[in-house]
């Protein structure tokens, strides 16, 4: 149920829900001997909240690597859907396929893949204000020029972009920290903080690297209602990694299990929760544990 009206839109994709957003096919990644990813094929559909989940190790976090850039796989594709905006006349907006395995970074950035990392990746002397600004740089007209004079076109782009990033304060919360140093703020907040700097970019998809790791339960809960905000009131697509399985249980719309690199089940929380191989997966990670001790 929206309760709020918002300017502008958050989400960055036009693609109808329901659409193919990424594919990933047959991705391989190794480092030497290690194979972090082997074979791996899944979609991630326009709208969804898609968890990927597996025991420590199991590749969650490569793959996420794999697809905002930063590892490049050996062998197979990450493909990500876009669309141009609909034209005057409600016509659906071309639709483009992007091969993300020959991209780099800032590339795919730049079409809207956006993510938040394990460790929290802030400027923690700037405010909350400031970092939030910063995550809209890629949309940002650089020109010097433009920037040295404050008026005209800098101007209105400036204050376009403070409006969108208000926004994003107001949706998650953040008002009352908005002017305090990042780093002065408890680590739920400072997540929250790196959620709404990935928000600022306007995503067609966001990436989130365990965002709830190392917080207590009511943190946690306060977390996983703010991202089911920012899919229900933004419609942002997300892909998740996270370690809390009543989390991941209630909150995706699909899931994807890896267990040493390998894709072991994919499918709706209820079919994940009722597959032999993933139940098998995670007590024997339990059991390795209990006898590490
Ligand atoms: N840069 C790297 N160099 C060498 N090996 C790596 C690198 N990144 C990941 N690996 C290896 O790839 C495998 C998968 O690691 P990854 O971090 O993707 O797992 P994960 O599922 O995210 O684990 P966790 O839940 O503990 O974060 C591990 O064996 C890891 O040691």
């Amino acid at each position: 149920m929206l309760t709020r009206a918002y300017q502008h839109s958050l989400r960055g994709s036009h693609l109808a829900a329901g659409e193919t957003l990424l594919d990933v096919d047959d991705v391989t990644l190794r480092f030497g001997g290690v194979t972090a990813l082997r074979d791996v094929s899944f979609s991630v559909t326009e709208g969804h909240i898609h968890s990927i989940i597996g025991p420590n190790g199991a590749g969650k976090s490569s793959l996420l690597n794999c697809i905002s850039g930063l590892y490049r796989p050996q062998e197979g594709q990450i493909r990500l859907q876009t669309a141009a905006a609909p034209g005057a006349d409600g016509t659906a907006g071309k639709v483009s396929t992007h091969q993300l395995t020959t991209l780099p970074p800032h590339r795919i950035a730049r079409l809207g893949v956006a993510r938040s990392f394990q460790n929290i990746e802030l400027f923690h002397a700037m405010s909350v204000l400031e970092n939030l600004m910063l995550g809209r740089h890629i949309h940002m007209d650089h020109s010097v020029l433009k920037s040295l004079l404050w008026f005209g076109p800098a101007r209105r782009q400036e204050i376009r972009h403070r409006h969108l990033v208000e926004e994003v304060i107001d949706l998650l919360n953040l008002q009352a920290v908005r002017n305090k140093p990042v780093g002065s703020l408890a680590y739920g907040i400072q997540k929250r903080v790196e959620l709404g700097r990935a928000l600022c970019l306007q995503p067609s998809l966001l990436l989130l690297d365990e965002p709830m790791a190392g917080m207590n339960a009511e943190e946690k809960e306060d977390m996983a209602r703010f991202i089911l905000d920012v899919h229900e009131m933004a419609s942002v697509s997300v892909v998740l990694i996270e370690h809390d399985m009543n989390v991941v249980m209630d909150i995706s719309h699909r899931i994807s299990v890896l267990d040493f690199g390998a894709l072991i089940a994919d499918g709706t929380p209820a079919e994940v929760m009722a597959n032999p191989a993933v139940i098998e997966a995670y007590l024997g990670a339990e059991d390795e544990e209990d006898s590490r001790g």
